[in-house]
């Protein structure tokens, strides 16, 4: 039998809900794949059905036309067991574990594998204690849930899945708690995980700048429109990254590789350096200032500087604050 390529394909699938009779459609068309050992994000705007992909992917839900095969084999040909033992997730629940030890929960990711009376192997042991090694977390093995922080929960969350060992790691959401370093250590060691243990990974995201600091591709999801797939680099060049921005007034910047608001003003008489460049445009356009006809601003380094020259003088100021008011008293 050929190895299959991808861990998951999707070919022309809609995803929705039953709702007593009434199917109630929420994306179709959705055609997307994940090679093994990758990082995927999810993106798309609040409610546009990124968890209803999710967990019609994870079996959950069933898709109401197309196919979704997961390691080569339909996911409907599949039993909901094994899926459980293959598929690990983690989602952004809140869990109620809090007398557990750190040990413990990430011990029920063996719960497939362990017999009736949930007996761990030596084998088991041994795979909990290296999930806790990956996340960086082994030092907190005896602490209760309850004693550990939001970002220390979710590497716990995240080790438990690895313990699982299954073909694809699932997260829905997994910084949504978390402040902006934990949001990059996550996503850094979800990275880590892909490339050192071979791991394939999805993960349902809002946080645009990390996903495309960290993933191989990113699936956009936009309501009622197939799914744009692509390497972030990609999708950067040929700017479908704005998909993501459509009607909110903001566009993707790629040289910054951020997302600012759509340029309203002419600024393009300002020249010099690209940091100075950029961060000047980006306090003229928050203030709202433009250029007075006919004149143009020079940056240099060393200190910065920046030289407006406006109907035949010259004004040097050392900070973007001074630029910034002075063009606003003329
Ligand atoms: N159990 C349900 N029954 C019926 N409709 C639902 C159910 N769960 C979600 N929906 C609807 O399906 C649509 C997609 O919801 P979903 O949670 O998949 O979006 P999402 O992209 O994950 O959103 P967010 O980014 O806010 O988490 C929404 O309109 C939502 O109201």
């Amino acid at each position: 039998m050929d190895v299959p390529q991808y861990i998951l394909e999707g070919k022309g699938v809609s995803i929705g809900y039953h709702k007593g009779k009434q199917a109630v459609k929420v994306g179709e068309s959705l055609s997307f794949q994940l090679s093994k050992g990758k990082l995927n994000c999810l993106l798309g705007p609040n409610g546009v059905g990124k968890s209803t992909l999710v967990k019609t992917i994870m079996g959950h839900l069933p898709s109401m036309a197309g196919e979704i095969i997961f390691s080569g084999i339909p996911l409907h040909e599949q039993h909901p067991r094994q899926l459980a033992q293959k598929i690990s997730v983690v989602l952004t629940d809140k869990i109620t574990a809090g007398n557990l030890t750190v040990t413990q929960l990430v011990a029920l990711g063996r719960t497939p594998f362990t017999n009736w009376l949930g007996k761990l192997s030596a084998e088991d042991k041994r795979i909990i204690s290296e999930a806790m090694r990956a996340t960086k977390i082994y030092y907190l093995k005896d602490q209760l849930i309850s004693e550990i922080s939001d970002g220390q929960l979710q590497k716990v969350m995240i080790a438990r899945a690895l313990a699982q060992d299954g073909q694809l790691i699932i997260l829905d959401e997994p910084t949504a708690h978390l402040d902006l370093i934990n949001r990059y250590e996550i996503m850094h060691l979800l990275r880590d995980i892909t490339q050192q243990q071979g791991k394939s990974i999805l993960v349902v995201t809002h946080d645009l700048e990390i996903a495309i600091e960290t993933a191989d591709h990113l699936w956009i999801m936009q309501c009622g429109e197939p799914l744009t797939t692509g390497t972030p680099e990609d999708l950067i060049i040929s700017g479908k990254i704005n998909l993501l921005t459509t009607g909110s007034g903001l566009t993707f910047d790629p040289t910054l590789g951020k997302i600012r608001p759509a340029a309203s003003q002419d600024h393009t008489n300002i020249h010099g350096p690209d940091h100075l460049v950029q961060w000047l445009k980006l306090a003229l356009q928050k203030s709202g200032t433009s250029l007075p006809e006919g004149s143009s601003i020079e940056a240099s380094d060393g200190p910065p500087t920046f030289s407006v020259k406006s109907q035949g003088s010259e004004e040097k100021f050392h900070d973007i604050l001074s630029v910034v008011s002075w063009l606003n008293q003329h």
